[in-house]
């Protein structure tokens, strides 16, 4: 399926060597004010060639606006959002036609389809992130308008880990170094550790972690759509991500319940508030009013510039060697596709609550 979300929905097409890429958002309110520059803000965060740390493909990234807007305010009619193709060098992906790169989708791809667009990885590309950045834009507006602020940050790159926990960063400060890691001291080890990596002519992973707040209490469903299952599903549909926890996430198995337990309590303006924050600002699939906070893990991207044994599609051994321009590490440009996917996914619970009751 090319589509996502229930009552705020987008569907995306295009390939990283077609025209280009582009995603259709049905469910937008109307109303809500919305310019090519909100958009553009959000995609110029993920193109490539940002930076020394990411890929020095240039790709503009600029959006269309095709549909769904008038007079600067959303119609409540499909918005259609496209960004073309520029920067393709069909030439750099010629040695990669018959080869099955090692932890890439070209083995899956054929097994499946029977056939695929080797360019780039066509429809496995990260290039149709773009697409999803730019209809989180248009989410993320909504959200605002309701008070709701989504933020994430390279929280480890390798085994540089900010040593703090979000509650205790300026989340102010994601935008003040190209790693988009709000503690500058770690934000230097990282950069380090990334440009050590490409040097080697390698790639190394990390860690986002997402943080949400001023979401009301009472967004999500009970039984299979929870929130957090929601959150966990936008998250691992990005490309080369391979975990999710939120909340206490896999490290509160060393606590008891007696340390778990988040104890409410009713703070001076009569806010219902817990003490502690276990649950991630989830429980039972349900927000609960305090921050939402989760992790999401980023593995080591598959293409790296030394030889590799493999084999073709003819299932011969071979030795391929990664060419052309590539990220060695996708952390600081995965932040955007993280808030992308988190304002999709709450957009689509605001909307979802309104029809809760009666
Ligand atoms: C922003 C971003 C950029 C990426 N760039 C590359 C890249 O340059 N080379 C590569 O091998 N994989 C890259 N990937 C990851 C691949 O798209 C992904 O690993 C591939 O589609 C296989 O899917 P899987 O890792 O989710 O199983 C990138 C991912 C993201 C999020």
């Amino acid at each position: 399926m090319n589509t996502f979300g229930t009552l705020f929905r987008i569907t995306t097409f295009g390939e990283s060597h077609g025209p280009g890429i582009g995603v259709v958002v049905d469910g937008c309110p109307a109303g809500l004010a919305l310019t090519a520059a909100d958009i553009q803000a959000a995609l110029d965060r993920r193109r490539p060639g940002q930076s020394d740390l990411t890929t020095p493909r240039k790709e503009a990234d600029q959006v269309e606006m095709q549909s769904g807007i008038f007079e600067g305010y959303t119609t409540g009619t499909p918005i259609s959002l496209f960004i073309r193709n520029q920067d393709q060098h069909s030439h750099d992906y010629s040695h990669i036609e018959h080869a099955y790169r090692p932890s890439h989708a070209d083995y899956t791809y054929d097994q499946k389809y029977g056939r695929r667009d080797y360019r780039g990885g066509g429809r496995s590309s990260a290039r149709e992130t773009a697409a999803r950045v730019a209809a989180g834009a248009v989410a993320q507006k909504l959200l605002a308008q309701h008070g709701i602020q989504v933020s994430s940050y390279v929280s480890q790159v390798g085994a540089v880990a900010v040593p703090v926990g979000y509650e205790q960063l300026d989340l102010g400060l994601i935008e003040s170094n190209p790693v988009r890691c709000p503690h500058p001291e770690t934000a230097a080890r990282m950069a380090e550790l990334i440009r050590q990596t490409r040097d080697r002519h390698d790639t190394v992973g990390g860690l986002v972690t997402g943080v949400v707040r001023g979401v009301p209490a009472g967004l999500g469903e009970p039984v299979f759509d929870k929130l957090h299952s929601e959150l966990g599903r936008a998250m691992l549909s990005i490309n080369a991500v391979k975990g999710f926890e939120y909340g206490s996430g896999f490290a509160g198995v060393h606590l008891f319940g007696s340390e778990h337990n988040d104890a409410f309590y009713t703070d001076e303006a009569g806010q219902v508030r817990t003490r502690t924050n276990h649950s991630g600002g989830i429980q039972g699939g349900i927000s609960n009013g305090q921050d939402i906070y989760f992790r999401v893990a980023f593995k080591p991207v598959a293409t790296i510039l030394q030889p590799q044994a493999t084999i073709n599609d003819q299932g011969e051994a071979i030795s391929l060697a990664g060419r052309g321009r590539h990220d060695p590490c996708v952390l600081p440009r995965a932040v955007p596709i993280v808030d992308a996917m988190t304002s999709l996914v709450l957009a689509d619970m605001l909307l979802r609550a309104r029809a809760n009751r009666a």
